[in-house]
């Protein structure tokens, strides 16, 4: 099988840690496909990269054919067919959010142009570094000639948070429960939705109403406890643990990125992508939506039911995407 060019930006943070070992193990394509990984960092990051590439030599992973570390973008991104966009300016002490979007455009709007000049023609992008949603529509934006459903922005690791909330609520396996969405953006707007999902193959709100008493105690946990621990999960991380979230991040982009080349076999799961209008969704905006993916990339499922309540959170969800694409914009950024 031919080699797949992997690039990892940032990747000599903490997240890169913890995912260049599992991609180069074979655990994101699967044992057949070998790798090529391209590390792509600032000037300051790049002698940390090149002890993770001295570490990847060592692990003797049959499926690495080699590593490469590089501070120039177009150099990153030659001939990948896979970005994973990692790095990004974190938000730092008196920093307001436009200086937050600003500092971010002038990574992804570099990042995207860079892609576009010299990755595969099958490149797909992911975003995970924040704001993840609008630096993807960012690094899209500034992709010419790049099919913008090519980017998308990660939301699996809400998706996966969720999944294992109520499976802890219902006592039963991750794996009994399918069908979870999250919903808008990959912030505390975001969201997380039950409505769809089941357990063992019967709908989750069932399950939930025969533990809590009833339909009204289903709701009350939902609304009280579910929705803003899921919501807020990487706030609680990082105040628990002293540092954002690093290796459940790294394992879901691991299987956002699975999912999206391998396909989901027909289930659903939650990723962020340019929205051609469904559920109401402004067209262009990266949104959290269900999808699916046969391999060929992420597809919107629709016609799923939100119900008031949760129109009511989606909107509040993308009235923040908004905002946040108008700031960007008013930057002169878009
Ligand atoms: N979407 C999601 O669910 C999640 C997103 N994140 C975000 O992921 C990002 C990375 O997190 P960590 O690895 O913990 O951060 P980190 O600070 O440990 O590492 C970031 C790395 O990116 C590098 N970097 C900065 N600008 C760069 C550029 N222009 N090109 C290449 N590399 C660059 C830095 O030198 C650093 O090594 C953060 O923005 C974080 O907020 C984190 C967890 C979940
Ligand atoms: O806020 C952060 O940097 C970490 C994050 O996105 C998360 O854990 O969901």
């Amino acid at each position: 099988m031919d080699a797949t060019t992997v690039t990892v930006t940032g990747a000599a943070g903490q997240i890169g840690y913890a995912l260049l070992f599992r991609i180069a193990a074979g655990e994101m394509l699967g044992p057949d496909r070998p790798v090529n990984l391209r590390l792509l960092e600032i000037p300051d990051g790049v002698r940390a990269a090149e002890g993770t590439a001295l570490e990847l030599q060592d692990c003797a992973f049959p499926l690495l054919r080699s590593v490469e570390v590089t501070d120039d973008a177009r150099t990153g991104f030659a001939g990948a067919n896979i970005a994973m966009l990692v790095g990004a300016r974190p938000r730092t002490a008196g920093m307001e959010r436009g200086d937050l979007l600003a500092a971010n455009a002038g990574i992804f709007g570099p990042q995207g142009a860079a892609i576009a000049a010299s990755a595969a023609s099958d490149v797909r992008a992911l975003v995970v570094g924040n704001p993840a949603n609008t630096n993807a529509l960012i690094a899209a934006s500034a992709a010419e000639g790049v099919p913008a459903e090519r980017f998308s922005a990660m939301t699996r690791l809400d998706h996966e948070r969720a999944v294992a909330q109520l499976a802890a609520r219902l006592e039963v396996g991750v794996t009994d429960i399918e069908g979870v969405v999250i919903w808008g953006n990959h912030s505390a707007t975001q969201f997380p939705d039950i409505a769809s999902a089941t357990v063992a193959g019967r709908p989750a709100i069932d399950a939930l109403a025969d533990r809590l008493g009833g339909t009204d105690g289903a709701r009350a946990w939902l609304d009280d406890e579910f929705v803003p621990r899921v919501a807020k999960r990487g706030a609680e991380i990082i105040s628990v643990r002293g540092a954002s979230s690093a290796a459940s991040a790294a394992n879901a982009a691991l299987r956002h990125v699975r999912d999206d080349v391998l396909g989901t076999d027909g289930r659903r799961t939650s990723a962020a992508v340019v929205s051609r209008g469904e559920y109401g969704v402004p067209e262009g905006l990266v949104c959290s939506f269900p999808v699916t993916s046969d391999g060929s990339g992420y597809r919107v499922v629709t016609g799923l039911e939100l119900g008031e309540r949760g129109r009511t959170r989606l909107d509040a969800s993308v009235a923040e995407l908004i905002d946040e694409r108008d700031a960007v914009r008013a930057l002169g950024i878009l």
